[in-house]
């Protein structure tokens, strides 16, 4: 991708709090040189400003502040699961409890039922980036994503700026699940998160349309990938349980036997392939949180929210395992770089030069030669290695002589003193 394309983003605060009502917070402005890639817009959190303030009166005073971090919700599920829905189910939910805020990773959607904090399309203009890019609309929404990854950090910044004044910061995501799971940029974006706040993962899942054993494996599957991707605190959310009771869905995650029985009807190859996969999830299911709500009635969410604030804990444990393979990583590191350095002062005090650019080559991986380098232009490469050994051997017979030669002269001198 032309690198010039890269859009930049310019923050400028308006107000400082969310309590101060109306007034658009913060203004997201993305440039792209020469077209337009994308566009400015003002971004407003009236709906999140009464959400904070309520969350202050609850605290007792305007000017109170938390200490503790937002907790990160970031929304995943196939397409039509009702991941929108089911955002706009936990904006509503957490209006009336936790200040909060919204954002919207879908550069692709049309309107958002929520008033959202930071909206991708305030930045990247999704139809504009299909045109310039000529990419069809699952390629543009990738792109787009990957452009808006690309200025995280400042979306991190701007969260930073209210982070004492949040509660949960709520993360909904493009329609298309592999847009954000297999790309780049949901790991940017994830593990971005993660570094700085507690981060959880809902799975939405459409109990309506997962009533086929084969369905449900593949939802499983879906999930099963994206926690081991990003091992971060996981809850499933059985949705739309206005339509269809989860309890079957619950039943074939706790118990095997439930799910082989399901299946006992088919005998393709796809439900034999079912029922093996099924054996190789059971360890995926004893970790993972789940339970049923409705997006549209609301049913469930307090139950989810109790869910969400247990996976907060368990981030911990993440912070944890990261903050010891980071350690780790870096003692190693140390660890080799000593070595390095120790066999190159031997080598030094030994041998002399040629003898350290062996070691050098001999403890990295990494030779700079270029691709094109023909075999012709690497024999005048090992020639040049020759000649050098046969210079330094040349300089270091000079530097004997011209000792000897100047001890003699040394011993000349002192004779002739002493008589
Ligand atoms: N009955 C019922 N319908 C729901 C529920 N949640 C979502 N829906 C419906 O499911 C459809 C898809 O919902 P969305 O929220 O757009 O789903 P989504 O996953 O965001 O969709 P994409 O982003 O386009 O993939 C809509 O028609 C919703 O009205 C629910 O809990 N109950």
């Amino acid at each position: 991708m032309d690198t010039n394309k890269t859009a930049v983003m310019n923050i400028i605060p308006s107000c400082e709090s969310p309590g101060e009502s109306g007034a658009s917070a913060v203004r997201v402005e993305s440039r792209d040189e020469g077209a337009t890639l994308s566009v400015a817009s003002g971004i407003s959190d009236g709906t999140h400003a009464s959400a904070a303030s309520h969350g202050r009166e609850m605290s007792g005073s305007s000017c109170e502040t938390k200490q503790k971090e937002p907790l990160c919700i970031i929304v995943l599920g196939m397409a039509g699961s009702g991941k929108t829905s089911f955002v706009k189910r936990l904006d509503s939910h957490l209006n009336i409890r936790k200040p909060h805020y919204v954002i919207n990773l879908d550069p692709a959607v049309d309107s958002v039922p929520y008033m959202s904090y930071i909206d991708i399309r305030d930045t990247v203009n999704y139809k504009e980036v299909m045109k310039q890019y000529g990419l069809g609309p699952n390629g543009g929404i990738v792109t787009s994503l990957n452009l808006f990854s690309t200025m995280f950090d400042d979306v991190l910044k701007l969260i930073a700026k209210r982070e004492k004044e949040v509660d949960y910061i709520i993360f909904d995501t493009p329609g298309q699940i592999e847009v954000f799971n297999w790309s780049a940029s949901g790991s940017i974006i994830a593990e971005a998160l993660a570094a700085t706040y507690p981060t959880i993962i809902i799975y939405v899942l459409d109990t309506v349309r997962s009533t086929n054993p084969q369905t449900f494996m593949s939802n499983m599957l879906y999930a099963c990938s994206i926690l081991y991707k990003y091992k971060l605190p996981f809850i499933i959310a059985m949705n739309k349980i206005d339509i269809v009771d989860c309890k079957y869905a619950e039943n074939w995650l706790q118990d095997y036997d439930e799910f082989y029985d399901a299946l006992s009807s088919e005998s393709t190859y796809a439900a034999n392939l079912t029922r093996s996969l099924s054996l190789a999830l059971e360890e995926f299911y004893s970790t993972i949180k789940a339970c049923g709500v409705s997006a549209f009635t609301g049913e469930g969410m307090d139950a989810f929210m109790r869910l969400a604030d247990e996976a907060a804990i368990e981030f911990e444990d993440y912070r944890a395992d990261c903050e010891t393979l980071k350690r780790k990583k870096k003692l190693e590191n140390e660890k080799r770089q000593k070595n390095i350095l120790g066999k190159i002062d031997r080598d030094l005090q030994e041998e002399g030069l040629c003898s350290v650019r062996k070691a050098i080559r001999e403890d990295t991986d990494i030779f700079l030669s270029h691709a094109s380098e023909s075999e012709e232009e690497r024999e005048e490469l090992d020639e040049d290695d020759t000649e050098e050994k046969k210079e330094l051997e040349s300089f270091q017979s000079f530097l004997t002589s011209h000792k000897t030669k100047m001890e003699n002269q040394r011993k000349k001198f002192a004779n002739s003193t002493n008589q």
